[in-house]
């Protein structure tokens, strides 16, 4: 997978966290700066109590020698102060005269001058402090001690000090780094998942339909740029519900890997691949050649998709049908562009799917006439545009009419006449219109059927087929509807065939036997219409609780021909599964026979009556008509 690979880190936030971390440095710098200074005050302010307490020991001994001016008692006093380091030097005034004098190794003395009020004194110096303690006896003052010492030793230790917490500084720091570090690796990690999420398809790994927008605006401007064109080509996989449906969403996946795969292999390294959507692919190409290279492109894709893909144990067959569009050629922007592939891949999808289709202009008119049809449908209820006809089903063996289908019409004034149900039934599933549509059309056949019984007119007539589109057949209220019509108009419903396509059925076939087994259970007929066409297997209409098939017309159409192997072996098969067979479409009398001699049960077609108004059924069913067969 290669678009993918390299998805830079998004460079949210790193600013912030750089300046945080910068401010949070120096925070901590400031704040052991503070310490530093407020440990060292301290440490001060404890020497200066401890001199002063001593300056007062002094003095308190100091009395007697000040009393008598014995100078050698007042030195041996002084000496005591030896002991302690950080003593510079002092000495005992007596009065305003030095009486004497303690000094080591020839440092200055205390040079406070003598208090006039006998309080104590101190000051501070650069490197040293000196106190000054009064000395009284009888609460007159006699003298005085002054002590001087040295602030070294507390500048080392405020150096020391200072020394450790910038180490606990650093260390804070680089710790906090570190964490940020990692944190941020953690964010950048998971911005990348968000980035990865937000723009590629976890199944494909290829870009997601986020990313397609982007690439697709950023890749027009481009081309405006270099005044260039490019293709879109989107790709809807034909069938690929099926294979969903029946193997299961992981062999699904699979496939769809597979099939990404495939893609990236077999296009260039500069043709942009993405997944839009469940099986829908988008490949940009660009520079392209207008007119040659997106229908060079369309055919290598559907040439490459051509060979099986082999997902765990299963041979899967997938084909696509490709929308093309050029721009600037078809349209002006991502959003035109994009709408006129997706018009043309609804071209190639009606084609017959595994095909490619080149948008052109008439494509948009029919679009737009299909919006037209889609606005007039949505009002033909209201209007009573709508209409049923029946197409007589013969029994083959004794020539009567067994059966009927009911079909829909539609006479829309805006539209100017008749629309045919193939053109406006598949528009009214895709619009959702098929659900009242349906109703409509079950009720008002449910009701004729109904009157025809009272008048006695259904004797020989074993079921009233009504097709059920695929929309109708997830409409949780379609069960509770018919059995209320049957129960309303007394129709039995052994009378009601519901005809449902091989392909509705296979779209989702566990939801569509639940569904088969409440028509069953309700008393209702059961129809495969179309078959032939949908891919179900012998495994599963063993599954499917039906009464019968109806051959697709297009092996009807090609009997005693190319049809007529498959024709053969869809009765066999349902006569094994005790299936009655209906061959619809019968237009000659070469069908009738080959299918008679296959042993084909019913046949429905042009060749005996096509569908017809109520009017018209009600007369031959009066007539009681017999056709030859
Ligand atoms: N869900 C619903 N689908 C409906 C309804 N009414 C119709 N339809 C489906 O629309 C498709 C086209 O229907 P229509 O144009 O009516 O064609 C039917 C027949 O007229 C036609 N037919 C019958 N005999 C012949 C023949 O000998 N030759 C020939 N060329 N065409 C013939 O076949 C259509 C019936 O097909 P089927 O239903 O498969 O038996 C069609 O798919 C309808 O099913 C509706 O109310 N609901």
């Amino acid at each position: 997978m290669k678009a993918h690979k390299k998805i830079a880190l998004l460079p949210i936030g790193s600013k912030v966290v750089r300046s945080t971390m910068l401010a949070a440095g120096a925070a901590l710098c400031l704040a052991g700066l503070l310490m530093v200074v407020f440990q060292f005050l301290a440490l001060r302010s404890t020497l200066l109590r401890d001199l002063q307490v001593q300056a007062r020991i002094v003095g308190n001994n100091s009395t007697a020698a000040l009393l008598f001016s014995d100078a050698r008692a007042a030195e041996e006093i002084l000496g005591g102060l030896s002991a302690s380091p950080s003593v510079q030097s002092a000495n005992i005034s007596l009065g305003s005269m030095p009486l004497a004098q303690f000094r080591r190794n020839g440092a200055p003395v205390p040079e406070l001058p003598q208090s006039a009020g006998g309080e104590s004194l101190h000051y501070y110096g650069m490197d040293y402090i000196e106190v000054q303690e009064p000395v009284r006896i009888d609460k007159k003052i006699v003298g005085s001690v002054s002590i001087r010492a040295t602030l070294l030793p507390l500048y080392r230790r405020a150096f020391a000090f200072a020394g450790f917490t910038a180490i606990a500084t650093l260390g804070s720091f680089a710790l906090a780094w570190l964490l940020v570090r990692r944190m941020r690796a953690a964010v950048a990690q998971a911005e990348q998942n968000l980035h990865l999420l937000a723009h590629v398809d976890p199944v494909t790994c290829l870009p997601n339909r986020n990313a397609f927008n982007d690439k697709l605006a950023y890749t027009l401007k481009r081309a405006d740029r270099q005044e260039t064109a490019v293709s879109l080509l989107l790709l809807d996989l034909d069938n690929f519900k099926v294979v969903n449906d029946t193997l299961g969403h992981d062999t699904g996946d699979k496939l769809l890997r597979l099939v990404a795969e495939r893609l990236t292999q077999t296009l260039r390294s500069t043709d942009i691949i993405c997944r839009i959507g469940g099986d829908e692919f988008v490949v940009i190409v660009e520079p392209a050649d207008d007119e040659v290279e997106p229908d060079q492109v369309a055919r290598k894709i559907l040439r490459a998709l051509a060979d099986p893909f082999m997902v765990e144990t299963h041979q899967l067959f997938v084909s696509a049908s490709i929308g093309v569009s050029v721009y600037p050629k078809d349209a002006g922007d991502s959003a035109a562009v994009i709408r006129c592939a997706d018009i043309a891949m609804y071209h190639a999808k009606n084609k017959g799917k595994n095909a490619y289709e080149v948008f052109h202009e008439d494509m948009a008119a029919k679009a737009s006439k299909r919006l037209a049809l889609e606005a007039n449908l949505r009002k033909a209820l209201q209007n009573n545009e709508l209409s049923l006809h029946y197409q007589p089903q013969i029994d083959v063996r004794s020539g009567r009419m067994r059966g009927m289908e009911v079909l829909a019409r539609w006479n829309c004034a805006a539209l100017g006449g008749p629309v045919s149900p193939a053109e406006f039934i598949p528009v009214a599933e895709e619009s959702g219109v098929i659900v009242p549509l349906g109703r409509w059309v079950l009720q008002t056949a449910i009701r004729q059927a109904a009157a025809w019984r009272k008048m006695g007119l259904l004797e020989d007539i074993e079921h009233v087929a009504v097709n059920l589109s695929a929309c109708q057949t997830k409409d949780v209220q379609l069960m509770y509807e018919v059995q209320a019509l049957l129960m309303e108009t007394g129709l039995p419903p052994r009378l009601l065939e519901l005809e449902i396509t091989e392909g509705v059925l296979m779209e989702n076939v566990n939801a569509n036997i639940a569904l088969l087994h409440k028509i069953q259970a309700a008393g209702i007929h059961l129809s495969i219409d179309d078959f032939g066409t949908g891919y179900s297997s012998m495994a599963y209409l063993k599954r499917f609780p039906i009464d019968q098939l109806k051959i697709d017309r297009s092996f009807v159409n090609s009997v005693p021909g190319d049809g007529a192997a498959i024709a053969k072996a869809i009765i066999a098969m349902a006569h094994s599964l005790n299936l009655s067979v209906v061959a619809e479409g019968v237009e000659t009398e070469e069908q009738v026979a080959f299918l008679s001699d296959a042993g084909c049960d019913v046949m429905q077609g042009f060749y005996f009556a096509r569908p017809m108004p109520a009017e018209q059924l009600e007369a031959l069913l009066r007539e009681g008509k017999l056709w030859a067969a």
